[in-house]
């Protein structure tokens, strides 16, 4: 069916806006190209608007062929009217096919704002030419070091964790999933001690950084391989353990530091002219990881140099444009090696691949992707990991019956006046709150008082899916304050409110050493000439430190008893209450928000579910959908 002829331009955008599918910013380009190429035809202008808002949701490309034609009256007509017409939208100023600038691309079955094609272009071309296979250590020799740092391989219950490692050895490109204590960081450190010891027989050691992109998570990462490193084996590597020790990194920083990017968004001080002097780049929690900033990271990095990605495909994707991660790990449930490839992997590890994982049909991407299945964090019987596990796979069956039957570690609370939740947060801000109303320690005893009292913040976190309304994290927050004063009506009061209140930092303030997601404490030391002076006591880059930061200097922070999934990406706490909206229609209740609020739980998981089990139910089959080429165009740009 063709769309109408008497639609104008107009009045589509008019729709569009009545509809709310397009904003303001989206008409505006959409008329920009009306104005500055009078001949465009009308499905140029509105590709215009719709691709806008297509980046706006967080997606690189529209797809032109989608079938689902669905989002809106712009978009329906735009599609129907493509695919009677596919070149109904050409226009050479304006819409190119990518070989000149223009604000729009049309490139195969996509249309893309320039940047977005851009963007993607680089970094398909900068991933594929890591996937060009490497000088591989000889399989005897891999094997030396995995049965080394690993134990014999008979039996070997770490088998995927071996795989990885063998496979990040045949080429500079290794993408490296799994859910949450699968092992991740133990196979990265085993993995970079085999790199560096065999670079350290050969005389040429190699440098490697390691990053993240949130503090929090880098700071997570170098505590880890920290602990790693003395837990090496101390005899029977092939090169000596001290010196190979020597030669680990135990400090990890953000990309955004380790790439100099100013907090204004301005220029990052590494690129191509000025490469990070790297043989290999680690990024963890790279499921954070957007376009722009993968760009900025491959812009940078030397073209020999190694790029390791570790993550969790299933949790959330930046609020930025681009799933990368979910998008390079698409085919890793089922692994998808080649023959060749398990061959390989066999030999380096001594452990056969299943049949099941090989497949000839598997892409050269398959090749350097290897998911990690087996959880150390979640035994078998443990509440969280079965929600997990159902929630990853959206097992509608699988969560009826987890409703149905409560585990010791998960509790359901599910109706908006089903308060047993508040009354196990009353008690955790009670533990934080109480020993803050009675005497203040000596100056020499405030830090590890400060950090006892981090500790305890730890402990408990409520996380939401929405900012606004009593179930986001404005009411949350406000509610949870009052019942924070009612539990310790004589907390000190300072300029900046009541004393153990916590605070959320919301964006990167590096002159303070503060970082986007950081938590902290508002908290009160004696000053030395009596009364008292107001700090925000924050976790200090060394595991016993705190540091102290003056809430006055801070710009962009928040209250955060209750924060959103989002902000708590990359941090863990022992026990997690998470509430979901009233609305089983919020399309911000998706699979991937459950999942990752669920996985940032340790030991024990509230469900608080104010609309019913409805919206759970429903949050399951509400995917985040990120539309892009990134796949295709790594392959493409194999040679
Ligand atoms: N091959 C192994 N042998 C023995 N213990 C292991 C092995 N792999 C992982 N572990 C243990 O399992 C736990 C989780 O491992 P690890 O922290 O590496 O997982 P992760 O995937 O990085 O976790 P997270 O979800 O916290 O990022 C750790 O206590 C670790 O020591």
């Amino acid at each position: 069916m063709t769309p109408p002829a008497t639609d104008t331009l107009d009045a589509l955008l008019q729709r569009g806006l009545a509809s709310g599918e397009l904003r303001a910013a989206d008409v505006a380009f959409a008329r920009m190209a009306q104005r500055l190429c009078p001949d465009a035809p009308l499905a140029t202008c509105l590709a215009s608007a719709v691709v806008s808002r297509h980046a706006a949701d967080g997606h690189i490309a529209w797809p032109i062929d989608s079938t689902a034609a669905t989002g809106g009256p712009c978009r329906a007509w735009l599609q129907r009217l493509l695919a009677h017409a596919p070149h109904a939208a050409d226009h050479p100023h304006w819409l190119g096919d990518g070989s000149a600038a223009t604000p729009l691309v049309r490139h195969g079955p996509r249309l893309y704002l320039w940047r977005h094609w851009q963007r993607e272009q680089a970094v398909a071309r900068a991933l594929a030419a890591r996937l060009q296979p490497a000088q591989a250590p000889a399989p005897n020799q891999a094997r030396a070091w995995l049965d080394a740092l690993f134990g014999p391989a008979a039996n070997a219950p770490d088998a995927d964790q071996r795989w990885a490692c063998a496979c990040a050895l045949r080429q500079a490109l290794t993408v490296i999933t799994g859910g949450p204590g699968t092992g991740k960081t133990t196979t990265v450190a085993r993995l970079l001690a085999t790199l560096q010891g065999l670079a350290l027989a050969q005389g040429a050691p190699l440098t490697i950084a390691l990053a993240a992109p949130t503090g929090k998570a880098a700071a997570r990462l170098a505590a880890a391989l920290s602990q790693a490193w003395p837990s090496l084996p101390p005899a029977g590597l092939p090169v000596p353990t001290d010196i190979l020790r020597r030669h680990l990194p135990s400090t990890a920083r953000t990309l955004h530091a380790l790439l100099g990017q100013r907090p204004d968004g301005g220029a990052a001080r590494h690129g191509p002219d000025q490469p990070l002097p790297l043989d290999v780049l680690v990024i963890d929690e790279a499921s954070m990881v957007d376009l722009e900033l993968l760009h900025t990271t491959v812009q940078a990095l030397p073209p020999q140099a190694r790029l390791i990605l570790l993550g969790d495909r299933d949790q959330l994707a930046s609020v930025q444009a681009g799933a990368v991660l979910a998008e390079l790990c698409l085919h890793a449930d089922a692994a998808r090696w080649r023959p060749s490839t398990a061959q390989a992997l066999h030999a380096a590890t001594g452990v056969p691949v299943p049949a099941e994982w090989t497949d000839p049909g598997g892409d050269p991407l398959d090749q350097a992707v290897v998911m990690l299945r087996r959880s150390r964090r979640f035994d078998a019987d443990s509440g969280i990991g079965r929600w997990a596990q159902a929630v990853r796979q959206g097992d509608v069956d699988a969560v009826r019956h987890l409703l149905r039957q409560p585990s010791p570690d998960v509790s359901v609370h599910s109706s908006a006046d089903d308060d047993r939740w508040l009354a196990t947060w009353t008690a955790h801000a009670h533990a934080l709150l109480r020993p803050l109303a009675d005497a203040l320690p000596d100056a020499a005893d405030v830090d590890a008082w400060a950090q006892q009292r981090l500790a305890q913040h730890g402990r408990l976190q409520v996380l939401c899916a929405l900012r606004h309304g009593p179930w986001g994290v404005e009411g949350l927050n406000a509610r949870l304050q009052r019942r924070a004063e009612a539990t310790a009506p004589t907390l000190p009061q300072g300029p900046w409110g009541p004393a153990g209140q916590p605070w959320l930092i919301t964006r990167n303030q590096p002159a303070l050493g503060v970082m986007n997601g950081d938590l902290g404490l508002l908290l009160p030391r004696r000053a030395p000439g009596g009364g008292l002076q107001w700090r925000l006591a924050l976790p200090g880059a060394q595991a016993s430190g705190v540091q102290w930061v003056l809430p006055a200097q801070l710009g962009h922070k928040e209250l955060a008893w209750a924060m959103t999934v989002h902000k708590a990406q990359g941090s863990e706490f022992d026990h997690v209450i998470l509430v979901l909206p009233p609305d089983p229609d919020s399309p911000l209740a998706t699979r991937e928000l459950l999942y990752t609020g669920i996985t940032r739980a340790r030991q024990r998981l509230s469900l608080v579910l104010p609309g019913g089990p409805d919206t759970l139910l429903a949050a399951l089959q509400r995917r985040t959908e990120r539309d892009s080429g990134l796949r295709d165009a790594v392959l493409a740009a194999l040679p």
